[in-house]
């Protein structure tokens, strides 16, 4: 899939759309909090099915009961494009299945 570097504004509409992701214009991230560490562990496996899935890979920073989520396409040379945001709405889609808050 070809993919294409958005603008700030472009990024920063398109966030409204997924709760507590932000930018810095050059990646998108999101930290969840859990309950328990090995419910965020659950998540981190979880997402590298979703990443496998779609082909697309975010850094993945767990600590003990939090998790931040950090992409950017690489292939555009880190800049934020369709397939990050895709990735962050299949996020959000299965955060509230591990628990996270
Ligand atoms: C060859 C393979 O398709 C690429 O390396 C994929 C894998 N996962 C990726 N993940 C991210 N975040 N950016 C990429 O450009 C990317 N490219």
């Amino acid at each position: 899939m070809a993919a294409k570097p958005l603008s700030r504004p472009q990024i920063d509409e398109r966030l409204k759309e997924l709760p507590g992701w932000t930018t810095d214009g050059d990646r998108i991230t999101h930290t969840y909090a859990f309950d328990t560490h090995p419910q965020g562990a659950a998540m981190v496996v979880h997402i590298a099915q979703v990443q496998e899935e779609l082909n697309h890979h975010a850094d993945l920073l767990l600590s003990y009961n939090k998790l931040t989520v950090t992409v950017n396409t690489h292939s555009v040379g880190g800049k934020v494009t369709d397939l990050d945001l895709e990735l962050a709405r299949r996020l959000m889609e299965i955060a509230p299945g591990h628990g996270a808050h």
